[in-house]
Parts: C-alpha cells; structure tokens; sequence
C-alpha cells in the first residue's frame, strides 16, 4: 500500500503543529479525476502527483496521454517511452490497456501503473463515435477492474459531466474540482456540503470529495522545483 501527499487541507492550516497534507490511499481509492475552469491550475496539480508518485514508489510506471499537447507543460518528455502526444493518445491508451489485459491473465508483476488522461473528454469529442465509445468502455472496465492488479487512472479534464463516462463516474474515488464551480457541479457532487462551497475558490484552490463522503476544502502545494518535478516524471514515463 501506498500513501501519498496530495494536496493541503484548508482547515488544518490553522493548525500550524498538524500535518495539513490530505494523504492519498492509492490502494483504497485507486482513480483520480481534477476538473476545472481553464487556467484554473489542473496541470499544475497532475504534475505535481505524478512526480510524488514517481518520487515515492520507485518502480511506477506511468503512461501520459497528453491530448491537450500543449508544448510547455510536457515538452520534456517528447520521445519518452510512455509519453503519447496530441492524436496519438488513443495509442496510449490502449497500449496501457492491453497491459493491464495482460496482467490480468498472467498475474506476472504487481508494480504501481497509472494512466493520466489531460483532456480525456476532447479526445473523445474527437474520435469517432464507434472509437469513442470503445475508449468509454475501456475505461469503466479500469475504472472497475484494475484496483487489485494495482493498476489507476488519474483523468484531467474541464468538466465531468456524465456523458464522457458512462455509469463510470462513481468508481473515480478522489474527485477534486480546482476553481468555482458551477450550480449544476455542486448539486451533482457536492449536495451534501452546499453550506462549504462559496464562490471564493481561485486558480489551484477547490474542493476534494473522497469515496463520496469525505469532503474536504483544499489548497494546491507550491512546487518548488519543477526541474525537479520534470525529472521524476520522466523517469516513471520512461522506466
Ligand atoms: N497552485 C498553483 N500555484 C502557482 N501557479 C499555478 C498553480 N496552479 C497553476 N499555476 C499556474 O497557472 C497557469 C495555468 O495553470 P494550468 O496550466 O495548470 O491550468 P489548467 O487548468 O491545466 O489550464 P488549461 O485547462 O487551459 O490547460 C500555469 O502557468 C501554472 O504554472
């Protein structure tokens, strides 16, 4: 089992002697999706877990299918192993698959995978509708699958809503919304804590709901080193 430090919670900064990193079970809550407004900070955040995790568990793997393809956030990785840019992210996505396929037939090595999607809904807008409909189902089968052979996904993208993902949307464990969100996010997952969500919320603060229940207020760590933070990545992209 790993832990990871995700993000601050808002509420313990003000309690300096606490810990305020919220920890994340990878093992309990194995799929992760952050959403939000453009600019709101979701490539910042998905950079920062990926190194954490590259950093921490020292034989993931972790396959990025970039198909926003923005050349500053993942220039670094052009030619990586796993790195799969713009339309070539469908390539990736299936060869992630196919190997978690793989692993479920043979039980051969149980080291930590993840996908991370950026912008898995423009992806799908932009392949044909028996293409993406292929992906959809791939994807609710990871969703629902792949947490025993310690396999995750991590997806980016600027909104949830429930036509990119099937019944799928559930089985994502850690839902992290970055900016304000609007009338109809809140009502969909945040019901529970309308009272917690106010229209304060600015690039790389939001709200994280775990397991459907436990809600939180949270703040984005600064990172510190992104030389650094680029180096990781590309050793899990690359291993
Ligand atoms: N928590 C943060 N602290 C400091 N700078 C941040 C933070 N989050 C984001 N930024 C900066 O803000 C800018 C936009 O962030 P980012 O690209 O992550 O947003 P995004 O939500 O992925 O946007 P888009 O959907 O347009 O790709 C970047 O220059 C990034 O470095």
């Amino acid at each position: 089992m790993a832990l990871i430090d995700l993000v601050i919670d808002e509420k313990m900064l003000m309690y300096a002697s606490l810990s305020s990193y919220v920890r994340w079970d990878t093992q309990k809550s194995p799929h992760l999706v952050v959403s939000g407004v453009t600019g709101s900070g979701k490539t910042y955040l998905v950079k920062l877990i990926i190194g954490r995790i590259s950093k921490y568990i020292t034989d993931s793997q972790i396959t990025i299918c970039d198909f926003k393809g923005d050349n500053s956030d993942f220039s670094g990785l052009i030619g990586a192993k796993r790195y799969y840019r713009f339309d070539d992210a469908l390539r990736g996505f299936n060869e992630f698959y196919d190997c978690f396929l793989h692993r479920q037939r043979y039980n051969d090595s149980m080291n930590f995978r993840l996908i991370l999607i950026e912008e898995y809904a423009s992806l799908l807008n932009y392949l044909p509708k028996s293409e993406s409909e292929e992906i959809k189902r791939k994807l609710s089968s990871l969703l629902m699958l792949a947490r025993s052979f310690n396999f995750h996904v991590l997806l980016s993208q600027q909104r949830l809503d429930a036509e990119y993902f099937g019944k799928a949307r559930d089985n994502f464990n850690v839902v992290i919304t970055l900016g304000n969100v609007s009338k109809e996010v809140r009502d969909m997952l945040f019901s529970s804590y309308k009272d917690e969500i106010t229209p304060d919320r600015s690039r790389g603060t939001g709200y994280m709901i775990t397991n459907g229940a436990d809600f939180r207020r949270i703040v984005v760590p600064q990172i510190n080193n992104m030389d650094l933070l680029n180096q990781y990545i590309k050793d899990a992209v690359d291993r």
